[in-house]
């Protein structure tokens, strides 16, 4: 028996799974499920709304292209269902009859269909394979989806990241033998639609096929270009040219096809793979494209993806902001998207560290080059950020002698360390952040000029939080990243706008300690209402008792029965009877 079979349990063996599927089943068990599991994870009407919301593309691309094919979907027992990238079923489409059936398997919105959430199932397993995915009748991992045969793919956005998942589910004793082709069509032509809709105005494409008959088809490569610099591309044009995310704002179009000269209106091209295509050029818009979906971005992304393509070429960023707005966690970001993620990020707070000590684990040092050092030496963080990113955080609590030593590191791209008589080459992107202005040290002549210019070649100012124009999205991604789903907590509306129109001086660092305090007092299943915030964050039109009124109505309505009262407020027992004890101490 192969080593692989021998790691899985009978059950496994039972079902006769196709090789993919078994790494879905041992993922499914890890998650804690078992095959006889009943439950069905769902999200709010409200969070439903949000999810939506943010993610209007599918009104604008998915829903016009299922509309040509609806003489084919409601010929046969079959629905289309359309989810987010978290497996969150958003828009269901297709045969009322099977709708309705579905239904019964909570193929509807507002359900999760992730992995985590269901095991094994074409939405989930798709989105954890990244590719094209089909699981029929028994292959699903919880039994009771076993009458289901569903074929699924994700969607990628020209930027190279998940979308969402588009499916095809019909009866297991029906299922549909075209079910994977009409699925690759659809998502090829929702990947194309959305490429092609980057035009822009200072956005060019270059679509390309080694068949001219195919230029103009969704089967075409679609590329997308800001000057010459690859922005993005349809998921056949990643393929093609085995393109990632990360290379996106940071590839010349002289790589890809070295010797090009558009000026020339070349239409036949080789590309450093060596081989020969067909390609039309579409020139930017003269005008502002109002439909073009890469310029619905909010301004937050579009400084991120600036910052992103600085970081790539090796331009010192400097990113500014209030305390806990979130300037790390960007570098971070920024870190892992770049070319440089290959590399270590090291982080140093200037503001922390004693001050003779910065020098010595800035630029290191050799055995025995100060009383008290190791006598190993030290190769200092610089080093350590060699081919990475050296992240300076609070760089303007930098001592002034020590500011001229990194600037001369900063221009001469090597370190002296200390004691040592040689200097060692070192290669890295520099992000520095601080929540000072920095103008203002240099008037004071605390910060050298020459310094500020080299580490802010490209300054990036995150707001803070009350200046953000969607804090009830962020709440609800801050509050799905936490895990809420999987413990099926929602937060009702009124919590959520009242959290968005808090001053936070503490910005993302204080709202999320807030989420986490919530998170933590919920039981199971929980439904997040004011009654559950703390009273120095309520509106004062809900101070005490009138907060409570809903609990005191439910039980009224109840005759007293607890557990209807909890059922009728979508709360746990615990829950309400935690909330009264709380409304009982406030009031003696
Ligand atoms: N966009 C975001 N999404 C999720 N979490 C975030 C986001 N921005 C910040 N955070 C989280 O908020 C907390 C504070 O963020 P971070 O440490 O990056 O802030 P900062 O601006 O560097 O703060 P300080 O100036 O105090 O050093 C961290 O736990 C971080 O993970």
């Amino acid at each position: 028996m192969a080593p692989r079979a021998r790691a899985l349990s009978p059950a496994f063996h039972q079902a006769s799974l196709p090789y993919q599927l078994e790494d879905s089943w041992q993922r499914s068990s890890s998650y804690g499920l078992t095959r006889e599991d009943d439950a069905q994870p769902w999200v709010a009407s409200s969070m439903l709304k949000d999810a939506r919301a943010e993610n209007g593309w599918i009104n604008q691309l998915v829903a016009p292209m299922l509309a040509r094919l609806r003489p084919e979907l409601s010929s046969h027992p079959s629905i289309m269902v359309m989810s987010d990238a978290s497996g969150l079923v958003l828009e269901t489409y297709g045969n009322r009859d099977f709708l309705h059936k579905a239904q019964r398997y909570a193929l509807a919105p507002g359900n999760l269909w992730g992995e985590p959430a269901r095991g094994t199932n074409a939405i989930g397993t798709a989105l954890a394979l990244q590719r094209h995915c089909e699981v029929a009748g028994g292959e699903h991992f919880l039994s009771r989806n076993a009458g289901l045969f569903c074929s699924a793919a994700p969607i990628f956005r020209p930027d190279g990241r998940i979308a969402g998942v588009l499916d095809l589910s019909t009866p297991a004793q029906a299922p549909r033998h075209d079910a994977a082709a009409l699925i690759r069509r659809a998502v090829c032509q929702i990947e194309h639609a959305w490429a092609s809709s980057a035009l822009g105005a200072d956005r060019w494409l270059l679509s390309l096929h080694h068949d001219p008959q195919v230029l103009g088809s969704a089967q075409e490569l679609v590329l997308i270009f800001e000057d010459n610099t690859l922005l993005g591309a349809n998921k056949l044009a990643m393929d093609e040219f085995s393109l990632t995310a990360n290379q996106f704002g940071a590839l010349d179009i002289h790589t890809l096809f070295p010797g090009i000269n558009l000026r020339a209106g070349e239409t036949a091209l080789k590309s450093s793979n060596r081989r020969h295509y067909y390609a039309r050029q579409t020139l930017p818009a003269r005008r502002f494209s109002a439909r073009s979906i890469a310029h619905q971005q909010d301004e937050n992304a579009r400084e991120k993806e600036k910052a992103l393509r600085i970081v790539n070429a090796g331009i010192a960023l400097c990113i500014t902001g209030e305390t806990g707005c979130g300037k790390e966690h960007l570098a971070r970001e920024l870190h892992q998207r770049s070319q440089w993620r290959a590399g270590n990020f090291v982080a140093i707070n200037c503001a922390a560290l004693p001050e003779h000590l910065i020098e010595s684990e800035l630029f290191g040092y050799v055995a025995g080059a100060f009383t008290g050092a190791s006598p190993k030496g030290y190769i200092g963080k610089c080093r350590e950020a060699d081919g990475g990113i050296l992240f300076l955080d609070e760089i303007g609590d930098m001592p002034l002698a020590l500011q001229t030593r990194l600037l001369r590191v900063l221009q001469e791209k090597k370190v002296t360390p200390l004691g040592a008589n040689s200097t060692v080459e070192v290669n890295f992107a520099l992000i520095c952040a601080t929540h000072q202005d920095l103008g203002a040290r240099v008037n004071a002549g605390t910060f050298r000029e020459d310094l500020l210019y080299r580490i802010q070649e490209f300054h990036l100012r995150i707001p803070p939080l009350r200046e953000w124009l969607h804090v009830e999205g962020f709440i609800h991604k801050l509050w799905q990243e936490l895990g809420a789903p999987n413990r099926g907590l929602t937060l009702c509306d009124e919590v959520v706008t009242t959290l968005a129109r808090r001053p936070w001086p503490g910005n993302v660092r204080q709202l999320l300690s807030q989420l986490r305090v919530l998170m933590a007092l919920a039981e199971d299943g929980d439904r997040i209402t004011l009654a559950d915030l703390p009273g120095e964050i309520l509106p004062a039109q809900f101070a005490e008792p009138a907060r409570h009124a809903d609990e005191q109505q439910a039980i009224a309505e109840a005759q007293g029965n607890m557990s209807l009262a909890a059922k009728k407020l979508g709360i746990s027992r615990s829950t309400l009877y935690r909330r009264l004890e709380k409304n009982k101490l406030m009031h003696s």
